[in-house]
């Protein structure tokens, strides 16, 4: 399973962008369930991502008889659509069929991306047969359902693959089921919000060295640091929560970035991108002047 430190990376194709290294980062703005069940507010993520300069927007999707545990699905939950099972409410939030449609006439009007994380197959298959979404994304708490990942393998589209509460064994085997030919790996930590002593960063050069695919970063910690340190260590996509409010009600709201800080995340990578350059040592043009008034010898 290991690559080698040496071995070039290829890039893999999304919706006609290239994701890999020496490629603009490719940035995924998650509204996940931060829509909260509601279509316009989706458009109004959509709308922000897209401001930013994200390059995709991404949903979960999920068939809630399937994928709600047995044991938690007639819990009684406070909603702002009042008491209701954990059941009922994963069907309150959930899109079908016509609310996708809107995101997809909305986003392709944008030339937005979107895409989604399938968490049980009917959902792949939803996704697959119904829209020609750009890639499929593995959530970290699917590493280990290969049924799930076969199926999206199945569809011949890339995959994201996120790795968090994952162990390198089961990683390798999501791998082995995925393939590396269209494969694109995040590396995660699923801590809502994550601390810093938890992002292990360095693990992005970890998994390259191990798997040979492009590596990318999903965060769920608070501001930006973190994210575009990740880049600097050459993640080639990060993926952070996006909300119009983090006071808003659900479960993923505050450990998002609101509007302005999703302005800066992507303002800041396109500034690192273009600081980290090619690694060849040159003299700039701009020192030259310097260097004539500061050097004294030679
Ligand atoms: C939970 C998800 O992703 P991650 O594991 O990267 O946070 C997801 O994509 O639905």
């Amino acid at each position: 399973m290991t690559a080698g430190p040496s071995k070039t990376i290829a890039p893999v194709e999304i919706g006609g962008k290239l994701v890999g290294p020496d490629q603009p980062v490719y940035v995924i703005a998650e509204i996940g369930l931060n829509h909260n069940g509601d279509v316009a507010i989706a458009k109004q993520l959509i709308d922000i991502a897209h401001e930013a300069g994200c390059d995709a927007v991404k949903f979960q999707k999920r068939t809630p008889e399937i994928s709600t545990p047995a044991d938690m699905r007639d819990v009684q939950r406070e909603t702002p659509w009042g008491t209701m099972s954990y059941l009922d409410y994963r069907y309150r939030v959930e899109f079908e069929e016509e609310q996708y449609t809107e995101i997809d006439n909305y986003c392709s009007k944008l030339g937005m991306h979107w895409f989604a994380s399938p968490w049980d197959v009917p959902s792949v298959e939803f996704l697959a047969n119904r829209f020609d979404v750009v890639t499929f994304k593995v959530a970290s708490a699917s590493v280990t359902d290969l049924e799930l990942l076969t199926a999206m393998k199945n569809t011949g589209k890339p995959v994201i693959l996120s790795t968090g509460m994952s162990t390198l064994e089961e990683i390798d085997k999501a791998v082995e089921t995925l393939g590396t030919e269209k494969l694109v790996m995040m590396h995660a930590t699923s801590t809502y919000p994550m601390p810093a002593h938890e992002a292990n960063l360095r693990t992005i050069n970890t998994l390259r060295e191990r798997y040979g695919v492009p590596i990318g970063y999903s965060g769920h910690e608070r501001g930006l640091q973190i994210s575009l340190a990740a880049v600097a260590l050459g993640a080639v996509t990060v993926e952070r929560h996006i909300t119009l409010d983090r006071t808003m009600w659900g479960s993923d709201h505050s450990a998002s970035l609101e509007p302005e800080g999703l302005r800066h995340l992507v303002r800041d990578i396109r500034i690192i991108e273009e600081a980290l350059g090619d690694g060849v040592k040159r003299v700039f043009e701009g020192e030259l002047k310097p260097k004539a008034r500061l050097r004294r010898v030679g």
